[in-house]
C-alpha cells in the first residue's frame, strides 16, 4: 500500500489576498511525496531536507484523503521538493498536490485525468479538480493559507494557466501558455500565512483590473500591474520588476514574495536572468507546464 506522485510549482498572475480572485501558471520544478500506508496508527510527516519544518500540512491532506476514500488507515508521508519553502513558489500547493495524489495511489483510488483517461481502470475516478480542493482544504485546516489558494493549486494540479475565485474554489478559466521563465529567489522567507492582509485589501481597484485583464487572456499585463501593486503593498522593491520589463511584458513578484517571475521569449527571458545575476540570491531559468500534477 504504497503511493507516489509529483505535482509542479506555480508563479503568480494575481494575487489572491486583495479580492480573493487569483491567477496562477505551473513551472518546470516539482515536489513529489511517497506514502506508505499501515492498517492502522497515527499518520507522520517528513520533509526532506527541512527535518524542523511543519509536517501538518501532509499529515493533514493524508487524513482527508483517507477519511474520505480509505479505512482509517494511518501513513507515513515524505516530500521531497526541487522549490524552496516559503519563497512565493507555491511549494505547499505543490506539497499537497502531490500528497493527495499519492494517498489515492498508496489506496487504489483512481484519478481522472480530465481527458477520459484515468490512472487505473475502474469507474468510480476522482476527477484533479476535487483533488485539488482536498489539498485546499487541508491547506486551510494546517493554517498555512490566507484565501486557500485555490489559483495555485489550480494551476499545480491541473498544469497551464488558472484564473480562480478562492472564495468558492471554483475555476473561472484555465488555459495552457508556453513561456520561458525567469525566476529569482532571494535568500530571506516570507510564509504566506503572515502577509499583511489589511495592505493588501488597499490595492484592490488595481488589482480588480487584472483580473478583468486575465479573463480576457491578457495574462502578461495582468502580471506586471499585479507584481507592481503587491510590491507597494507588502513593501519589495519595484527594481526587479523595472530591470525585467526592459526585456519582457510579464513579470511580476510570486505570490507573498520574495521571489520574482517574468515570462516570454527564452532569448528575453535570459536577459532577464543576466539583470536579476546581480542581485543576491538564486536566479535560474525553467519554462511553464501544461501537464500538471502525475502519479507514479
Ligand atoms: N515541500 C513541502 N513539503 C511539505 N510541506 C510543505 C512543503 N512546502 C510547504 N509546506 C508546508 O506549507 C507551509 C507554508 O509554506 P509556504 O509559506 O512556504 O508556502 P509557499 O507555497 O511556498 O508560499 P507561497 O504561497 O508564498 O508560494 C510550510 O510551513 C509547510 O507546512
Ligand atoms: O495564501 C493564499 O491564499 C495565497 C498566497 C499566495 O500564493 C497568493 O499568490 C495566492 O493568490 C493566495
Amino acid at each position: 500500500m504504497n503511493g507516489r506522485a509529483s505535482a509542479p510549482a506555480a508563479g503568480t498572475i494575481i494575487n489572491a489576498l486583495a479580492t480573493g480572485r487569483g491567477a496562477a501558471f505551473a513551472i518546470d520544478r516539482e515536489t513529489t511525496a511517497t506514502v506508505e500506508l499501515h492498517d492502522e496508527g497515527d499518520v507522520t510527516g517528513e520533509i526532506d531536507g527541512a527535518p524542523d519544518a511543519d509536517t501538518r500540512l501532509i499529515e493533514r491532506c493524508v487524513e482527508l484523503v483517507v477519511a474520505e476514500y480509505g479505512d482509517g488507515e494511518g501513513a507515513q508521508v515524505k516530500t521531497e521538493s526541487e522549490v524552496p519553502m516559503a519563497a512565493g513558489l507555491k511549494s505547499s500547493s505543490a506539497a499537497a498536490n502531490a500528497t493527495v495524489l499519492a494517498t489515492l495511489d498508496a489506496l487504489g483510488v483512481p484519478v481522472d485525468d480530465g481527458e477520459g483517461r484515468t490512472s487505473e481502470s475502474s469507474a468510480a475516478a476522482v476527477s484533479r479538480e476535487a483533488a485539488a480542493r482536498l489539498g485546499v482544504r487541508a491547506a486551510r485546516e494546517a493554517g498555512v493559507t490566507v484565501t486557500g489558494a485555490f489559483d495555485d493549486a489550480s494551476a499545480s494540479m491541473l498544469g497551464g494557466v488558472t484564473v480562480t475565485d478562492n472564495t468558492g474554489d471554483e475555476l473561472l478559466a484555465r488555459e495552457t501558455v508556453e513561456w520561458a521563465v525567469a525566476v529569482w529567489t532571494p535568500d530571506e522567507r516570507a510564509f504566506s500565512a503572515d502577509a499583511d492582509v489589511a495592505r493588501c485589501e488597499r490595492v484592490v481597484p488595481v488589482v480588480e483590473v487584472t483580473t478583468d485583464l486575465a479573463l480576457a487572456g491578457e495574462y502578461e499585463r495582468a502580471m506586471t500591474v499585479n507584481g507592481l501593486a503587491f510590491c507597494a503593498a507588502l513593501d519589495f522593491p519595484t527594481e526587479p520588476a523595472i530591470a525585467a520589463l526592459a526585456h519582457v511584458e510579464g513579470v511580476s513578484l510570486s505570490g507573498t514574495g520574495p521571489s520574482y517571475v517574468a515570462v516570454g521569449e527564452r532569448s528575453e527571458v535570459e536577459k532577464v536572468q543576466e539583470a536579476w545575476d546581480e542581485y543576491e540570491g538564486h536566479t535560474w531559468l525553467t519554462t511553464t507546464r501544461t501537464d500538471g500534477a502525475w502519479t507514479g
